[in-house]
């Protein structure tokens, strides 16, 4: 039964509450939830009440309400149940999906010293910088021999390797060459991941007893199969690290999680596994969502030459052509830092942000929200506003630059979250999407292939959208 003055929506039936119509509108919509839920936030207003299964969801559409629901201690819970349980061997873990003390204590030591391998100013320029080398590196070595007339590449995931190589090196020093197959295979398995499921969760999470009678139809069997997959992947490197630890020595995060697990301040929600899990959360927020950026915002460029040429013309003044851009260009780069919060946006701006939970009765913009609703942001309310941007669909960097040529960045500019959950990884990510962008426009150019259709800049849906398939002719600038 639907709760008093609960925020509206549409009807919740027996078992299966307002789950149909939400999965009917979404297959009228193209596949895309976000769209789904924009449409019913245009008819029942920017908080709309749901059932899914099981779950009693809210999603909150307009600024106002993601702005409360994000900021509200009342709201700083995770969701419950089997979905957030299985994917860590039965008890909620990590970081990204856990809440209240064990959640804290974890992300306030995990803060602490990934400033100390990768967070802090030095370390990150060091561990960006060389990557974004091998980057540029990489483009060079496949150009060879079609430097001036260029070569078609696939674009959509040409970035990957590079972001998680930023990631591992902060947690296990370890470095991968592009064509590694252990790397290869932690990708793809991110990626099937990230497609299988949404940020509401998946069919087995809303509706339980699919778990046992329909295992692979309910997705369960798949996701079971996926982690336990990255489980061996981080529990391998984990034990090479353990035969190799020194204790007075600390080399990454692994080393010094493993100190704490043998210290004597160890408190009770340390254990290996919760370091497992870690290291897989950091994965699962940190690499898909930085390449998808990128993804999106080279994807987007091709559209727009003009805002190549803008940049490039910044590159050259600041940087010139005889060394790579570094961290230290950045407060002199005003349009290419923008690149990168448009860059951001346009990505987050088709998506939801991770889900939250009541952690008592309370209200959100007037309406009644029981203890344990599940909320959820619709990005898309904000970062595709037209009342916000005027043109939010146009890639515009400039939008974020005022009269003086400074960047501002507005207060509605959300896709990092607010609040005590924020994005951990929000200093890495901007630095990564920055000089991943600003290297590769100093040394290539990327144009639409002479007769093929331009890209098409839906993306393909998942629990962060995709940009489909696309390709560039790159070509070594002159
Ligand atoms: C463009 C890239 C990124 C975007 C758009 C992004 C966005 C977000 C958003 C919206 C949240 C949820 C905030 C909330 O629930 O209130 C979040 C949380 C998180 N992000 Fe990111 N993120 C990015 C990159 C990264 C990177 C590179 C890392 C790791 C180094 C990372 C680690 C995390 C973690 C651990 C959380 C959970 C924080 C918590 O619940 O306390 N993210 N991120």
């Amino acid at each position: 039964k639907k709760p008093e003055h609960f925020p509206p929506g549409p009807t919740w039936w027996p078992i299966v509450g307002s789950a149909l119509v939400v999965a009917q509108l979404r297959k009228k919509l193209g596949g895309y939830l976000y769209l789904a839920s924009a449409h019913l936030a245009e008819e029942y207003g920017p908080v709309v009440g749901l059932r899914v299964g099981k779950d009693r969801q809210v999603i909150c559409f307009g600024y106002d309400a993601i702005k409360e629901m994000l900021t509200k201690e009342e709201f700083d819970g995770r969701p419950q149940g089997p979905f957030y349980e299985t994917r860590t061997w039965g008890t909620r873990k990590g970081l990204l999906l856990t809440d209240e003390d064990f959640w804290q204590e974890q992300r306030r030591f995990v803060l602490r010293h990934l400033r100390e391998f990768g967070f802090g100013r030095r370390t990150m320029a060091e561990l960006v910088e060389a990557e974004s080398e091998q980057l540029v590196a990489g483009f060079k070595k496949k150009l060879a021999g079609f430097e001036s007339s260029g070569k078609v590449m696939d674009m959509a995931d040409a970035f990957g390797v590079n972001v998680l190589n930023t990631l591992w090196m902060m947690m296990a020093s370890i470095r991968y060459s592009p064509e590694d197959k252990e790397l290869k295979k932690l990708q793809n398995l991110l990626t099937e991941l990230f497609a299988s499921i949404d940020m509401t969760g998946a069919l087995f999470s809303q509706f339980p007893l699919l778990i046992h009678i329909a295992p692979k139809l309910s997705g369960y069997k798949q996701f079971m199969s996926i982690h336990q997959r990255v489980w061996a992947f981080l529990k391998a490197e984990l034990d090479r690290h353990k035969e190799t630890f020194q204790k007075d020595d600390p080399r990454d995060l692994m080393d010094v999680y493993l100190q704490m697990l043998n210290s004597e301040e160890r408190k009770s929600s340390f254990s290996e596994l919760q370091l497992l899990a870690v290291c897989m959360d950091m994965f699962m927020a940190g690499s898909e969502t930085t390449s998808k950026s990128l993804g999106f915002g080279f994807l987007y460029m091709l559209l727009y030459p003009e805002v190549q040429a803008k940049a490039r013309e910044e590159i050259d003044r600041v940087v010139g052509r005889d060394r790579l851009p570094t961290l230290n260009d950045r407060p002199n780069m005003p349009y290419v830092e923008s690149i990168v919060y448009e860059s951001v946006r346009v990505f987050m701006g088709r998506t939801f942000s991770i889900p939250h939970r009541a952690l008592k009765s309370t209200t959100l913009q007037g309406y009644n929200i029981p203890k344990d609703t599940m909320l959820i942001a619709n990005f898309n309310g904000v970062l595709m506003n037209k009342q916000f941007w005027g043109d939010p669909e146009v890639f515009r960097p400039d939008r974020f630059i005022d009269k003086e040529g400074k960047v501002v960045v507005p207060d509605y500019y959300l896709p990092f979250g607010y609040g005590k959950h924020r994005c951990l990884g929000q200093t890495l990510a901007r630095s990564n999407i920055f000089l991943f962008t600003a290297s590769l426009l100093q040394n290539f150019e990327f144009m639409i292939p002479p007769g093929e259709a331009p890209p098409d800049t839906s993306g393909i849906d998942g629990v962060t959208p995709s940009p489909g398939p696309y390709r560039a002719l790159v070509r070594c600038r002159k």
